[in-house]
């Protein structure tokens, strides 16, 4: 079974394919729809490690000339020095505004190979070729590309939207336990800010060991879950307003990954732990949300980092970069209810610290 999902943007309209054992015939699909002779490959080094045959017979099979590039795998290559080495790549191997650019991994090698794909020549065709739950459901989708800078998370880059999306689920197969965590975080995510049944659908994670989760449903999940941010990337592509909620318990969550110098804790951990701090400020302001259909799958995230380690005054500061910022207030994605998000400007130091307790007490 595979299923397709159109995303609408003003850049370009594009086909998200989503299945299992697609890779092989996606890579010739695509390539024979480009005229030149050669292709480039940024590939995670995971990914390169497990599945360097596939990939390669994949390409060679293209019949076209392909230059293969690693990514080292962690947070570290979301860098500006990283993006320049893509470049570098690039450009000395001859990429051309026609060659397509395949990015085949997680969130970081899809944002710093995606960033690096919108800057050469500025632009070249950009495949995604997610390996990730997390990549799957969220960073291949919407054209938000990027690295970090030393103030901040995905403080520098572009919205570039690719070619095509294929998400083939047979990847996941070598994907760690804590990776399905990680990606679990923004499927939850959508059940918060959009449709409520994800959460039940979510329950496979519970319900099942990871081997045991059926494709089918696997699928089914994923679509919806690309289906949601496409319906919202469609309507505000560039986050001039309702894509900020696609960033509910992101300002919590890029504070923390900064404060654990992005080694001890993951982008999913961290946005799980944003999305409790995001419902305990939500109930503040007069929610009445009932923190349980997260902490629901809490015994799922298996943290390395203790919150006496966390100060509070820092992890604050860290978030006075938050890209939502308009004025000297922190901007917050909220909820009013489930599925009814707001955005919301918090005033006082002492509400965001009592929301950060709550969310770091379940460490
Ligand atoms: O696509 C979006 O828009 C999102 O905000 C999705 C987030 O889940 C994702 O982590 C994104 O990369 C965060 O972007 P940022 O603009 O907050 O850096």
């Amino acid at each position: 079974m595979s299923k397709s999902i159109e995303v609408k943007t003003s850049q370009k309209n594009y086909t998200v394919l989503v299945g299992s054992d697609i890779f092989e015939d996606q890579i010739k699909e695509v390539a024979d729809s480009f005229n030149g002779d050669n292709l480039f490959v940024l590939v995670d080094e995971n990914v390169e490690k497990y599945h360097s045959d596939l990939i390669n017979k994949s390409f060679e099979e293209t019949g076209k000339n392909f230059f293969l590039m690693t990514v080292p795998e962690g947070e570290k290559s979301k860098s500006v020095s990283f993006w320049n080495t893509c470049i570098e790549f690039l450009l000395e191997n001859g990429v051309r505004r026609n060659t397509p650019v395949f990015v085949i991994g997680g969130g970081v090698t899809g944002d710093v190979g995606g960033f690096a794909a919108a800057s050469a020549l500025r632009g070249v065709p950009l495949i995604h070729v997610p390996t990730t739950v997390l990549a799957m459901v969220d960073s291949s989708i919407g054209g938000k590309t990027g690295v970090n800078h030393s103030t901040g998370k995905n403080l520098i880059g572009a919205f570039y939207q690719p070619y095509k999306v294929i998400a083939d689920i047979s990847f996941l197969n070598t994907l760690p336990r804590d990776e399905w965590t990680n990606g679990l975080s923004e499927i939850l995510k959508y059940g918060a800010i959009e449709q409520v049944d994800i959460f039940d659908k979510a329950e496979i994670f519970l319900q099942h060991k990871i081997e045991e989760i059926s494709k089918d449903k696997l699928i089914d999940l994923i679509t919806d879950c690309i289906q949601i941010k496409a319906d919202i990337v469609e309507k505000d592509e560039f986050e001039g307003n309702i894509r900020a909620y696609l960033n509910f318990g992101h300002t919590f969550a890029h504070a923390l990954e900064k404060e654990c110098s992005y080694q001890s804790i993951s982008h999913g951990e961290a946005v799980y732990l944003g999305m409790l701090a995001a419902i305990e400020l939500s109930n503040h302001f007069g929610a009445k949300l009932n923190p349980d259909k997260l902490l629901k799958f809490r015994s799922l995230y298996h943290y390395r980092v203790s919150k006496e380690e966390l100060s509070l005054e820092d992890l604050t500061d860290h978030m006075k970069f938050d890209k939502k910022r308009t004025s000297q207030y922190i901007r917050f994605v909220l909820l009013d209810e489930w599925q009814s998000p707001i955005l919301k400007e918090v005033r006082s130091d002492d509400v965001i610290h009592q929301a950060w307790k709550v969310a770091l007490d379940e460490l």
